[in-house]
């Protein structure tokens, strides 16, 4: 078993990238606060200060900058809009997280920074790339290469197991096949279910369903993950292990989060909470 730190609130904090140096710290009570979750062997090595050292990354630096960004859609000949003047940055490994009432435009915004969709005013920057001027196929590409998302709904294939799961998604993603079995490997262990490897969805409970749709997300090494509520489905228990496989992730990988959600209680681990109400921020 691993512990895992619990991250203190600090939406208070200016736009820089708050608890991104990898510090550990305590929780409310001064305590270390314990969860507990099967180890993830990468981690475990890194505690252990036995794991090779990880490149350095300029957390100062934004991964992604959304500045003005606006978004309608044609509704009944007229227009709804849905996000009205949005900027945001997100920083390497940072866990930063949507909120806002059912229709307030989350998903909308997520869509954009993900290169699902354009925005009709603004400018979405990705590393080097401007997302508002590139076409479908160069957006495509990007997304393949850089980007993972994770779904409410798991999004599993029903009758391959979490192996084959995950190894599909390298398969489709063009990683060379050499690759797939450490990979898999690595990915399946990370989200704590070396011992699951060779269950389908059906025999895997909803958390652990979730965390295989995790694996299969960041098999292809993306920089920027992006999660549509992946606990809404999950009771609390499960939902905190996919936070903690989520700063895992964020510690060994190297990569930034960012998802939607209405708990509270999930919202306290963030290093970033972004509050919508209507297609804008408030109070961040
Ligand atoms: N393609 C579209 N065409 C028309 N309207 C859309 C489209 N996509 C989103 N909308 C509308 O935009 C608004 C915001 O939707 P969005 O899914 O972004 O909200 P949300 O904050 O993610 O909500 P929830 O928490 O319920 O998922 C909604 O009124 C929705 O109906």
């Amino acid at each position: 078993m691993v512990r895992w730190l619990r991250k203190k609130k600090q939406q208070a904090e200016p736009a820089a990238p708050s608890g991104t140096s990898g510090e550990k710290k305590p929780g409310p009570s001064g305590q270390e606060e314990l969860h507990t979750l099967e180890a993830a062997p990468a981690l475990q090595a890194q505690l252990a200060g036995t794991a090779p050292q990880l490149p350095v990354i300029d957390t100062s630096v934004p991964l992604l900058t959304v500045s003005g960004v606006e978004r309608s859609f044609p509704v009944g000949g007229g227009q709804l809009h849905v996000l009205k003047g949005i900027d945001m940055s997100l920083y390497p490994m940072q866990l930063a997280m949507l909120k806002g009432r059912s229709g307030s435009g989350k998903t909308t915004l997520l869509n954009l920074i993900g290169g699902l969709d354009q925005p009709n005013k603004g400018e979405i920057r990705f590393k080097e790339h401007l997302f508002h001027q590139c076409g479908d196929n160069e957006r495509t590409y990007i997304r393949r290469k850089e980007i993972g998302f994770i779904f409410q709904s798991f999004a599993l294939m029903p009758l391959l197991s979490a192996w084959e799961n995950v190894e599909l998604s390298m398969r489709m993603a063009g990683i060379p096949r050499s690759q797939w079995k450490p990979r898999v490997t690595h990915c399946l262990e990370l989200v704590g279910l070396a011992k699951r490897m060779h269950h389908r969805p059906f025999e895997l409970s909803g958390g652990e369903q979730q965390r295989v749709a995790i694996a299969k997300a960041i098999a292809h090494k993306p920089s920027l993950l992006l999660a549509d509520e992946p606990t809404a489905e999950l009771d609390s228990q499960m939902g905190a292990q996919v936070m903690s496989v989520f700063r895992d992730i964020i510690e060994t990988e190297r990569m930034t989060i960012c998802m939607t959600t209405h708990d509270p209680t999930i919202m306290e681990v963030a290093d970033r909470v972004f509050e919508m109400v209507d297609g804008k921020f408030v109070n961040s």
